[in-house]
């Protein structure tokens, strides 16, 4: 179990170590174009689950979007402090 902040520590490591086998880092070379795609399809997922799945199912669809928030922080070189002062 991991935090936002953890995950988001963690894929900036990914981001600037690069491994060979990352999702992340293969996320990061697609772009923003294909960031944003992923971000959407998410947040359908979401509404989706929200609207006819289980607790659990959208527990899991959120965590893939706020995965895939963070892939576009990361892809973008936003930093947590620039999303956290509008919050
Ligand atoms: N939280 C996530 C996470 N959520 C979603 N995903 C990716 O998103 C996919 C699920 O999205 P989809 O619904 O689009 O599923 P899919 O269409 O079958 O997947 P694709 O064909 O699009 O890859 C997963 O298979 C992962 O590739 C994630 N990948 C990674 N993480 C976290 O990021 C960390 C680093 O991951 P790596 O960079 O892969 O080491 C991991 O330890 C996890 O904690």
């Amino acid at each position: 179990m991991k935090t936002f902040d953890e995950l988001f520590s963690e894929l900036a490591v990914k981001a600037r170590d690069r491994p060979t086998g990352s999702g992340t880092v293969a996320a990061l070379d697609d772009g923003l174009h294909a960031q944003g795609k992923k971000v959407l399809e998410e947040a359908g997922e979401v509404w989706i689950a929200a609207e006819y799945e289980s607790d659990d199912k959208l527990a899991e669809e959120i965590s893939q979007l706020l995965y895939r928030v963070q892939v576009i922080m990361l892809g973008r070189g936003l930093t947590l402090d620039q999303v956290y002062k509008h919050l």
